[in-house]
């Protein structure tokens, strides 16, 4: 038996940090995806292996431990968690392919567990629904990394455009918003756990100013919904601007990401802004008049990511 399962990346239009604690958010599935494929090992060994992410590494499914062959271990601590939830540690072999820049605020992380679990729950028979395996693939991502919210691994279950609201409820946008969004990344990676925790700690530090700031952020999101609804650019663009400030003063923006987001309104993007945790990584600018000159200025010194929303969340299947 082999099982299969893919799950895309996502990108944050507004709401990263603040959707930690409880504020509404909007983030959409984007084009580009993590595949992971399960099969019987050859040998009483398990084995993760990724052509894509240069690494190899024997995992000890019991004890959540695994000796690294080659490559970095980060991802694997999601793949070992997702493990120990689902699987009866038979030696299988796992191989995982993935075009989304990894550490670049684009979800790979939940796009890596989302599919993990989806091809564990295919492999062994288990039924699963998509709020199912949202829920399961949030707690892999909380475990690994301390502080989680549910937003990258439910819209890389859902796809789509989502809003996610105050109480956790997910509506998705029926609106056609294939819009005209670049996304510039970085070399420098971020560090979702240690960012999210970065963001604690100034709050704990400085309650009254950061808890205002982040119920601020909030208030901006839901501006934003009825912008997106509306379809009007330039207030989408606008409130941007004011979310890249705030996220700013929550002090996960860096030097690439700044120049970045400032290169982007320079070749005439009406909104630019960090997406994902920051700390490195990417940011998202919305330039409906002049997509190219915007890559174009990004790519002086930067990556340019070319993004379409997708409605495809995970998908799975088996193989005798
Ligand atoms: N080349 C790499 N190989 C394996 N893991 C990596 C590599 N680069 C980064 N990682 C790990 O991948 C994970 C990325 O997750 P995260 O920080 O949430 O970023 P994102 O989800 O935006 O990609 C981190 O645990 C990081 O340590
Ligand atoms: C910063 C945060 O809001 C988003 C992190 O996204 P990413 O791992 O950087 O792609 C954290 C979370 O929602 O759990
Ligand atoms: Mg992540």
């Amino acid at each position: 038996m082999k099982a299969m399962a893919s799950a895309p990346a996502k990108t944050i239009l507004f709401g990263e940090h603040s959707v930690v604690y409880g504020e509404p958010a909007i983030a959409g599935a984007v084009n580009k995806r993590a595949v992971v494929k399960i099969r019987p090992s050859k040998s009483d060994k398990s084995i993760l292996k990724s052509y894509d992410l240069n690494f190899e590494a024997e995992l000890d499914t019991e004890n959540k431990k695994y000796v690294l062959k080659k490559g970095k271990p980060g991802i694997i601590r999601y793949i070992l968690e997702a493990l120990s939830k689902v699987h009866n540690h038979s030696p299988i072999e796992i191989l995982l392919s993935s075009n989304i820049p990894i550490g670049s605020g684009l979800g790979s992380s939940a796009a890596v567990t989302v599919a993990t679990l989806a091809a564990l729950y295919r492999y062994h028979n288990i039924r699963f629904n998509k709020k199912s395996l949202a829920h399961d693939a949030h707690m892999v991502e909380e475990a690994v990394q301390g502080i989680a919210s549910p937003l990258d691994t439910l819209v890389s279950t859902y796809g789509g455009l989502v809003y996610l609201s105050r109480n956790k409820k997910v509506e998705h946008f029926k609106v056609n918003f294939n819009a005209p969004f670049v996304v510039g990344y970085t070399n420098k990676h971020g560090n979702t756990g240690k960012m999210v925790k970065d963001v604690r700690l100034l709050k704990n530090r400085n309650p009254k100013v950061i808890n205002n700031v982040i119920s601020s952020m909030g208030q901006l999101t839901n501006y934003a919904k009825q912008a997106i609804l509306k379809r009007d650019f330039d207030k989408i663009g606008e409130l941007m601007n004011i979310n890249q400030g705030f996220l700013d003063v929550l002090g996960v923006n860096t030097f690439e990401l700044s120049r970045m987001v400032y290169r982007a309104r320079e070749c005439g993007a009406i909104g630019s802004k960090i997406t994902g945790a920051g700390g490195g990584g990417s940011i998202i600018a919305l330039c409906p008049n002049n997509i190219d000159q915007v890559a174009e200025g990004i790519s002086k010194e930067d990556n340019v990511l070319k993004i379409r929303f997708t409605r495809k969340g995970v998908s799975s299947r088996v193989r005798d």
